[in-house]
């Protein structure tokens, strides 16, 4: 399962900055050979500390952590709605990804010229989310009196207009759809559903930081309110470039000197699959020590088809052990000689770290 997430931002925010250290992390390369990918797309693993418990169980070669892609997305501009510079291209693009991450230059480096002659996160979010707002407003007055004229007749389409004019109004007070709880998938955007509005979809904040910013809390938490609900990740792009090019050990010595425990590509990846709404099961053999991706509530059927469409076609039941409970019994048959693998049929929802072996005919 391959969800994107689109990365935006003015010019000379270090967005391939960051795209480089994403593509450098770039879990691919050495666990699916036979993966091609776009020249924009970064693919990051998602730490996850469970697989390797699980591959000293189960005597794993490999371990494969569940991934997330993100899209390097050209430039925005002021006037991309108009379809000024890259803007058509732009909203092409960021209409394919499944969640949208702003980059934010929040770093002062004075020899690094800002596009509005100043830092100003604010400004900068305010500025983004302006030419977003207008796409979708352009979306809306091209259907809206189409749609308010065939309700007068049809009347099962009021409700959607209704839900039309409540997006409008709140574009036009300056607001994403997002931040009204208006998210692509939930129940409130299925009459929008065609219009393939931008700002419903799910967003992040990516903050690229000064190394004394990584570690000021007061700094953090400023930001954080900017863009709450959204999730705000604090980075500096041109230290994850560097620890891209780093051993294990050298990178955490570098973590360490900033004040970090863990990469904030790692929390990047993190934060990314939280809010495109997805988690993992794990499966586990002396191959390999797997993480999958699935939908927050999949059924047992719908995590096997991620494996393969037959696991799901000709499903029978799953055996699964919670990982907490395999560590604790230490095998396999352990778990099972103390009650702790359960069998679970097609309506089963599966849960966060469950260990899972697929029972299914072909
Ligand atoms: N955290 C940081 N601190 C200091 N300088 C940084 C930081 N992040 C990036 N830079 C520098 O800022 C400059 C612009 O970065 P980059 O080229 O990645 O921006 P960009 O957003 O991709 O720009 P454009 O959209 O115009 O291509 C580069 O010189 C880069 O080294």
């Amino acid at each position: 399962m391959s969800l994107t997430i689109g990365i935006v931002g003015l010019p000379n925010v270090g967005k391939s900055t960051l795209f480089n250290a994403l593509t450098k992390n770039d879990v691919l390369a050495a666990n699916y050979p036979f993966a091609t990918i776009e020249p924009n797309v970064g693919v990051v693993g998602v730490p996850d500390p469970r697989l390797g418990k699980l591959a000293e169980i189960f005597k794993s070669e490999r371990i494969l952590p569940a991934t997330v892609d993100f899209v390097d997305i050209a430039g925005i501009v002021r006037g991309a709605s108009e379809g000024e510079g890259l803007g058509n291209k732009f909203l092409a693009n960021i209409r394919e990804s499944d969640a949208i991450c702003q980059v934010i230059r929040a770093f002062k480096d004075e020899n690094v010229v800002h596009v509005d002659g100043k830092v100003s996160p604010k400004d900068d979010i305010e500025t983004i989310n302006t030419e977003l707002i207008l796409a979708d407003l352009q979306t809306i007055e091209k259907v809206l009196p189409r749609l308010q004229k065939e309700s007068r007749i049809k009347k099962d389409i009021q409700a959607k207009v209704k839900a039309v004019e409540e997006a409008k109004e709140i574009l036009e007070k300056g607001d994403t759809l997002f931040a009204h709880g208006i998210v692509q998938g939930s129940e409130r955007t299925e009459l929008l559903h065609d219009l393939h509005l931008l700002t419903t979809k799910p967003f992040l904040y990516v903050f690229n930081v000064d190394e004394d910013e990584l570690v000021d809390e007061d700094f953090k938490n400023e930001q954080r309110a900017l863009v709450a609900p959204a999730e705000a990740i604090f980075l500096n792009a041109k230290l994850e470039a560097d620890l891209a090019e780093l051993d294990e050990d050298e990178a955490l010595e570098l973590l360490q000197s900033v004040g970090q425990e863990e990469p904030g590509l790692a929390t990047l990846a993190h934060v990314g699959f939280r809010t495109l709404g997805l988690q993992t099961y794990l499966t586990a053999g002396p191959k390999e020590s797997r993480a999958w991706t699935i939908k927050k509530g999949a059924t047992a059927p719908e995590a096997a088809g991620v494996i393969h469409t037959d696991f799901q076609k000709g499903f029978i039941k799953a055996e699964v052990i919670s990982f907490d409970d395999l560590v604790e019994t230490g095998s396999v048959a352990e778990a099972r000689a103390k009650g702790k693998a359960r069998m679970e049929g097609k309506d089963y929802v599966m849960q966060d770290g469950d260990v899972v072996e697929f029972r299914f005919n072909v």
